[in-house]
């Protein structure tokens, strides 16, 4: 039997945690993330005899430096290299929130985008095209509720084709002005240089272009150390459901 991590990333307020108590139920506990204050819970589901470990992270708006949350979740995605992240959005205001969903695909594509509250959405005569976003993104993308628990065997079979490797990602590679391009060419051998293939460089020349000393002192950490699965890191226990 496999085991698969996925990560749950997400703006805030998005159904985050109602998608992990629904899938995890009672299978799951809470603690801290090593170091830091914040949060975290995992869980286990099973979907066609895969056995799935999920791990709620923090609801940030994008992965760059600016909290605790923010450098949590960008650093487990990082770092620990989740098989699937799951990037959950509010249908209701999509534009804010593939932002964060850009971000993460600059880092992987091992990842499904889940557009959860989609009943709000539909009250507010929103239609959304999930094929034409699916397309641009290169990721699966799927519609759900996770309040009404609709849409939910589709999202697990999409999570199932990426955790499997049955489908390969291409995930949306964003080109910016001739400048910052001429940056990253120029970063970007140093950066593999130096952090290998393991880490995704262009995210981090990008990063680093923007003065991110946040990343680096993280990635100074993780590189001195080898790898490390996160349940390691997460010292906690007690059922409880997360918020
Ligand atoms: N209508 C509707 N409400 C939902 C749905 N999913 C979650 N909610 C509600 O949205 C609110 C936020 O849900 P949470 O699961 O706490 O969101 P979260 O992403 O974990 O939030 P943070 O942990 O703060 O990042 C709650 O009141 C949920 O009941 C949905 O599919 N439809
Ligand atoms: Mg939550």
């Amino acid at each position: 039997m496999s085991h698969y991590t996925v990560a749950f990333a997400g703006n805030p307020n998005t159904g985050k945690s109602t998608l992990f108590n629904l899938l995890t139920g009672l299978r799951q506990h809470t603690g801290n993330w090593a170091g830091k204050t914040v949060t975290t819970a995992e869980g286990e589901f099973t979907h066609n005899q895969h056995v799935y470990r999920a791990v709620d992270l923090p609801g940030t708006y994008s992965l760059y430096s600016n909290s605790a949350d923010e450098e949590a979740a960008r650093d487990y995605i990082i770092f620990e290299q989740p098989v699937v992240t799951l990037v959950v959005l509010d249908a209701t205001s999509l534009e804010r929130n593939l932002n964060l969903a850009l971000q993460v695909l600059e880092i992987t594509g091992r990842a499904v985008v889940c557009i959860n509250l989609i009943d709000e959405a539909k009250k507010l005569g929103i239609s959304i095209n999930l094929k034409a976003i699916a397309r641009q993104l290169g990721v699966p993308v799927v519609a759900i509720s996770a309040r009404n628990q609709t849409g939910i065997g589709e999202l697990l079979d999409q999570l199932e084709r990426v955790a499997t490797g049955a489908f390969a990602g291409k995930p949306l590679k964003i080109t910016y002005s001739d400048e910052i391009e001429q940056g990253i060419a120029e970063l970007l051998p140093l950066v593999e240089q130096t952090v290998g293939s393991r880490y995704p460089a262009r995210w981090i020349a990008l990063r680093l272009m923007d003065g991110d000393s946040s990343l680096l002192s993280s990635l100074k950490t993780h590189m001195g150390r080898s790898t490390s699965p996160a349940h390691k890191e997460v010292a906690g226990h007690g059922v409880t459901a997360c918020h």
